[in-house]
């Protein structure tokens, strides 16, 4: 692949990214430059040795890759601000609910395009990746960013646009739902008596744990979950609580639809 990989928005997904590509070594820190308006972030980015700029203006053709890492609702601003680069670089953007069709406006209809929803584990080479790509995009331009992403995580593609709403609403958003399970597992230890940092450790170690069990595991979550539960248990318990009635099945069903429905309002 020619040309260098430049980053646009250096926040919480770029950076993530950002520290899988270089951290695998396959995106050597010479061949990177990140452009970002906030001083603190470029800095932040220009410790891992990448080049850094404050905006377009400063940033020359030699580019293979364009990733769009900024915000839904300044992303075609920003797109446009790329648009000379449309006729050699493949464009990536991780924006959230933004369609092709709307990049394609911008950019022109024979710009390559590609959509990546990612997740912030990419940060430590844990991510979920799914990529979507325009007609445009060369089989040598695809292999490249799709093995850029593997460093960030494992990648699948869709051939279904439209699906990307309901990827964003599984796998982009949530981690925090993760994150929040693991906020409500610590403070209920809490109320059950347990120190802070005890019921802390206990509810990332027990959330990491049975994760990696899930992944790695032959068995399907089900029959981990009925692995754990004991006849008349306490395990049986907790879960005639939580499954009782489909109740947390239909608050995260219910939650993310909103995502979904979010992501399809910011495409808008
Ligand atoms: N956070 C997440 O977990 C995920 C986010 N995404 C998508 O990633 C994108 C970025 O989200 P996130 O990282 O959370 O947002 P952040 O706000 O953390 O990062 C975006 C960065 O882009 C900067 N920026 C604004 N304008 C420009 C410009 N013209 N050139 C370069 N940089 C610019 C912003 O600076 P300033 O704040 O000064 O405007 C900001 O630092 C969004 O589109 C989101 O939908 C996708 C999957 C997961
Ligand atoms: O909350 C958001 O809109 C972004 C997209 C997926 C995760 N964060």
């Amino acid at each position: 692949m020619n040309g260098k990989v430049i980053l646009v928005g250096c926040g919480n997904m770029g950076y993530a990214m950002l520290k899988g590509w270089l951290s695998s070594g396959k995106l050597a820190t010479g061949d990177t430059v990140v452009v970002e308006p906030n001083a603190d972030l470029r800095a932040r980015a220009a410790s891992l040795g990448v080049t850094v700029a404050a905006s377009a203006d400063e940033v020359d053709g030699d580019a293979g890759v364009v990733f769009l890492a900024v915000k839904p609702q300044v992303i075609r601003d920003v797109a446009a601000q790329y648009k000379p680069l449309a006729g050699t670089a493949t464009f990536v953007s991780i924006a959230a609910g933004t369609g092709v069709a709307t990049l394609e406006e911008v950019l022109g209809g024979q710009a390559a395009i590609m959509r990546c929803m990612p997740n912030t584990p990419a940060a430590i080479g844990k991510g979920m990746m799914v990529v979507f790509s325009n007609r445009n995009v060369t089989a040598e331009a695809g292999k490249f960013v799709g093995e850029l992403l593997a460093t960030s995580g494992a990648v699948a593609t869709i051939e279904n646009e439209q699906l990307m709403d309901a990827v964003t609403a599984v796998s982009g958003s949530g981690p925090a739902y993760v994150f929040h399970f693991i906020e409500c597992l610590t403070a209920a230890g809490e109320k059950a008596g347990l120190p802070t940092d005890t019921a802390k450790l206990l509810a990332m170690q027990t959330v990491y744990g049975a994760a990696n069990l899930a992944k790695e595991s032959a068995e399907e979550p089900g029959v981990l979950r009925e692995q754990v539960t004991s006849p008349n248990g306490t395990t049986a318990a907790a879960l005639s609580v939580l499954m009782g009635g489909d109740r947390l099945l239909d608050l995260v069903s219910e939650a993310v639809e909103a995502a979904r429905k979010r992501s399809i309002e910011l495409g808008k």
